[in-house]
């Protein structure tokens, strides 16, 4: 008897574009997809990470390239997609936290929160969404967003405002575009130990909070993302748009 054929987790053939790939969760992501077969194109500002970051890659015999840019800049993220796409996959990581009570929010910081997690994730994606419109491909579209797109936080009002918007973008884009078989999604981490969140965890009592919260009884690490990422980018979810997969410990289920 013939039994199911198990659909593909590899990305061999496939072109990667990751942004936020010099440290945390991007470079996980990163990791990942790389070594399911995608070829990388990853994208921060400290050249000098990328750098290192892409000949250890090559050194394992995968293929990838840095692309050091500020992805605020949205013509210079034109300008590189147009002339290294289109790509098949996006994995957005680029992203940015500041935290205070909402009576305290400054404007700069409410404004450099909502540049990097909002305007340039959206103006990111559609760009290599276009990309791929141009061209008649289908792809994969991948935002980190968080469990906070999902619940609130204490002394995360902005924060939380960019990941709910990142979960409305990703729903509309994937109406829009699922037609053409371009997938959008968000993948939602709790708390994963990372340059961004060292602070929240070397005070004692947030690390308390956060612990209680996360049913499985341990934070989250940077592995704990990448499955989802290759899953998201591969054939394996090819039936999943407009939505996210919560990798939360059951901090939302509460
Ligand atoms: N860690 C956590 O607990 C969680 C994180 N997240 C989200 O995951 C994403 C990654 O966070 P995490 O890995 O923890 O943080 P990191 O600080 O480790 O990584 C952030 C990445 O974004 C890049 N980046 C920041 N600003 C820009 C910019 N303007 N242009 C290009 N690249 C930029 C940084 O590179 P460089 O400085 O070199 O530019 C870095 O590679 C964020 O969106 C965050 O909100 C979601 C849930 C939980
Ligand atoms: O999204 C997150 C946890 O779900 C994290 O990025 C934190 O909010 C982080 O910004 C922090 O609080 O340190």
């Amino acid at each position: 008897m013939d039994l199911p054929k198990t659909p593909s987790f590899r990305l061999d053939g496939q072109r990667a574009l990751i942004a936020g790939a010099s440290s945390g969760i991007g470079l996980g992501c990163a990791t990942a997809l790389a070594e399911a077969g995608a070829e990388v194109t990853l994208i921060a500002r400290r050249a000098d990470r990328l750098d290192a970051i892409t000949e250890e890659m090559r050194s394992r015999g995968w293929a990838a390239q840095s692309l050091p840019m500020d992805i605020t800049d949205m013509a210079v993220v034109e300008q590189a997609v147009a002339e290294n796409g289109p790509f098949d996959i996006l994995l957005n990581a680029a992203g940015l936290a500041r935290h205070s009570p909402a009576v305290d929010t400054e404007l700069a910081d409410y404004d450099a929160v909502m540049d990097i997690n909002v305007r340039a994730a959206y103006f990111l994606t559609r760009t290599v969404a276009k990309g791929l419109i141009a061209a008649g491909r289908p792809g994969s579209l991948i935002n980190i967003s968080s469990q906070m797109g999902h619940v609130g936080g204490p002394d995360r009002a902005v924060y939380c405002a960019t990941k709910h918007a990142v979960e409305g973008m990703t729903k509309s884009m994937a109406l829009e575009w699922g037609p053409k078989g371009i997938r959008v999604n968000t993948i939602c981490p709790t708390f994963i130990l990372t340059e961004l969140t060292q602070p929240t965890f070397d005070d004692p009592a947030k690390r308390a909070w956060i612990e209680d919260k996360i049913k499985l009884g341990r934070v989250g690490a940077v592995a704990d993302i990448m499955g989802a990422a290759v899953y998201l980018a591969s054939e394996a979810s090819s039936l999943v748009t407009g939505t996210s997969i919560l990798v939360d410990g059951g901090w939302t289920a509460d």
